[in-house]
């Protein structure tokens, strides 16, 4: 039998069984036993806190070592789940939410600098609380450091300064210049295998404070800033009101001092820049990082408002990624105009106007999605009893919904609706509730919302990428297809398009499963537990197949290091057999990343028609890749 997309497996030994759709699986002690001890080092799964315990490829049934990539992005899913857990408790202490409230995420201001966000209605800092408790629990990834950081290559990009503070790029939420004034040997940054551009000093004792990194994000009216020449005005005697004005002279102190020392020493600074991505009301800041530069030397002149500033030239160091002017392109505005302008247009719509926004295709492609369906033996049940909320369900100890979701809504208003954190389930208001269309929990029902665009790679032929920036915990797109029973599949080979319904088996954590977040509960009333006991038992009983008619999704491909993750929603009946399929978003994806989920196939778990156990080769690219999709 062919391989079949993500969680659907040949049946074997309850051992070789993967986890499904939400692909979570204990690691067995022979995976563990056969990672290498030359490597090094495997977290625990317990030492991964928050979002980071996700299907990400750390956790889908295989111990792999976590590359230094895999620990930014977990840290950076720690401080999203500790940031939207604060934004959910902001809202509840603002009790009614607006719509759209803007509680400030560090990315979108005025004023240029991220951590001055104006909070229309609430005024705690919910990025700057999750930052204190990243740090409060060590969950925080580098201390601060000279030179690169690994697993963050130049051209990264963060979605806010908080971001950068949990992992260390720049551990400042405010300041231009971060700085360290900790005692360091200069041993220890050699010992970071970094390239000092210029001879170090002799003394073995470094003079503090020394600078480590440094954000131009258009601040101050006195910087120049030439892409690999940079006239960086130092720090202070602004008015940080963003209208970028001196008010008074800088003092050579500090950050200020802190960059004298490294021209005396030779030490490089990181550069971070800071630019608008977006359009329109969804304009946010973002931040690149754009690699070591040697600071030259510094004089200090009367600025443009007449008050003394620190000049300090920079200049980029040469053996380095280069800076892309594309990519800073794409971080700086959203990147299509109009489909006219695609490179190798295909097909204007894939999704043949079934979709709310176009899904354009940039290469031949011969299976154009259509309209999903339900295979005639599928009877889908009936809409279940909703709640009586009027207009918005913002009440959770009133909303029969949010007592469904363990009381409490999933969703939280930032960015249009992002989920908290991964569930077992997420039951949204459906047809019988009296809440309008508008309701924040119906936010996977809203089809798409970003632009997506389908593309053909060299390895693994069709492809999925946003054209715009996607915020985690953002759903991303349904998986469609045919509803069909899973047995009827089983003697089908060459579909690798079958997506296995496993939210019950989840939810009883059943197979190797992981339990998620929140202990849900099928509401009693559909009186369905027998027979779900009996069903989950021998695996999912219905699929998705996308072989033949689907949707945008059935094109996005495996990754051992994906940025999207597998949330079952139950809308309108309460059948978690018959779950929809929602891939959401893991990570904050910048435009033009491709993406990806993981498939959870178990090694070895696929088997051909001839009986003998199949492998097929992973061109995912991930640091951290098992080689093999099974
Ligand atoms: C659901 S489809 C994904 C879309 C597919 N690339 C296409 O062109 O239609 C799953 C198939 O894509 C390919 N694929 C997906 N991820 C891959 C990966 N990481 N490495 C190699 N092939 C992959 C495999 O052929 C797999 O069976």
């Amino acid at each position: 039998m062919q391989g079949r997309v993500s969680p659907r497996l040949q049946e074997k030994s309850d051992e070789q069984k993967t986890s499904c759709g939400s692909k979570r699986k204990r690691l067995s002690d022979d995976l563990k036993d056969q990672v290498s001890k030359k490597e090094t080092e495997v977290l625990p799964v317990e030492d991964i806190g928050c979002r980071s315990d996700l299907e990400t490829g750390c956790n889908n049934g295989d111990a792999r070592v976590v590359s230094d990539s895999m620990r930014v992005t977990m840290t950076l899913r720690d401080f999203d789940t500790l940031y939207l857990r604060f934004v959910q408790e902001e809202e509840k202490r603002c009790h009614k939410p607006k719509d759209d409230v803007h509680i400030s995420n560090g990315s979108e201001n005025n004023n240029g600098n991220a951590c001055d966000g104006h909070a229309k209605r609430c005024t705690r800092r919910p990025d700057l609380k999750a930052i204190s408790e990243l740090l409060n629990s060590k969950k925080n990834l580098y201390s601060k450091k000279i030179g690169h950081l690994p697993g963050i290559n130049v051209g990264h990009q963060f979605s806010s300064r908080a971001a950068m503070v949990a992992v260390g790029l720049h551990g400042q939420c405010l300041r231009g210049i971060d700085y360290t004034g900790e005692s360091s040997k200069v041993e220890e940054f050699r010992s970071q295998k970094i390239t000092l551009p210029v001879i170090q000093p002799k003394k073995r004792e470094i003079m503090l404070p020394v600078a480590v990194s440094i954000v131009l994000s258009g601040q101050y009216e006195d910087d120049v800033d030439k892409s690999e020449e940079v006239e960086y005005t130092g720090e202070g005697g602004n008015d940080l009101l963003g209208n970028k004005c001196q008010v008074k002279d800088q003092v050579m102190c500090r950050g200020n001092l802190a960059l004298k020392n490294n021209i005396d020493q030779g030490l490089p600074v990181r550069v971070i820049r800071g630019h608008k991505c977006g359009v329109g009301g969804h304009q946010r800041k973002i931040y690149t990082y754009d690699g070591l530069y040697k600071v030259d030397h510094y004089r200090e002149e009367r600025g443009a408002s007449g008050f003394n500033v620190f000049k300090y030239h920079l200049t980029r160091i040469t053996d380095q990624p280069k800076l892309v002017t594309n990519q800073v392109d794409f971080a700086r505005k959203k990147v299509s105009k109009g489909h006219s302008e695609l490179n190798g247009l295909v097909c204007t719509d894939i999704s043949g106007g079934e979709e709310k926004i176009r899904i354009a295709a940039t290469n031949v492609c011969d299976v154009p999605p259509i309209a999903p369906s339900v295979a005639e033996n599928v009877s889908i049940p009936p809409n279940a009893p909703g709640c009586n909320c009027k207009g918005k369900c913002t009440n959770a100890e009133k909303c029969s919904c949010a007592r469904l979701n363990g009381n409490d809504f999933p969703y939280v208003h930032d960015d249009g609706g992002r989920l908290g954190e991964p569930r077992d389930v997420v039951f949204e208001c459906g047809p019988n509730c009296c809440c309008g269309l508008s309701c924040l929990n119906r936010r996977s029902q809203q089809g798409l919302n970003y632009e997506l665009e389908v593309y053909r790679t060299k390895d693994k032929g069709w492809a999925v990428r946003s054209r715009d920036f996607i915020p985690s915990g953002a759903p991303v797109c349904e998986y469609s297809g045919i509803l069909r029973k899973s047995d009827e599949l089983d003697n089908v080979s060459e579909n690798d398009y079958i997506f296995d319904i496993d939210c019950l088996q989840t939810m009883r954590g059943i197979g190797g499963r992981e339990r998620r977040f929140r202990n849900v509960s099928i509401p009693s009333s559909n009186n369905a537990k027998k027979r779900d006991d009996h069903i989950s038992e021998s695996g999912p009983e219905f699929c998705i197949d996308a072989g033949t008619s689907g949707n945008v999704a059935r094109f996005i491909n495996h990754s051992c290091e994906p940025n999207l993750y597998v949330q079952c929603v139950l809308s309108s009946h309460h059948d978690a057999r018959l779950a929809r399929v929602v891939l959401f978003a893991a990570d904050n994806i910048f435009p033009m990343k491709e993406l990806t989920y993981d498939y959870g196939y178990q090694l070895d778990s696929v088997v051909g028609p001839d009986g003998k156990i199949k492998e097929f080769p992973c061109y995912c690219g991930a640091a951290n890749c098992r080689k093999r999709l099974y």
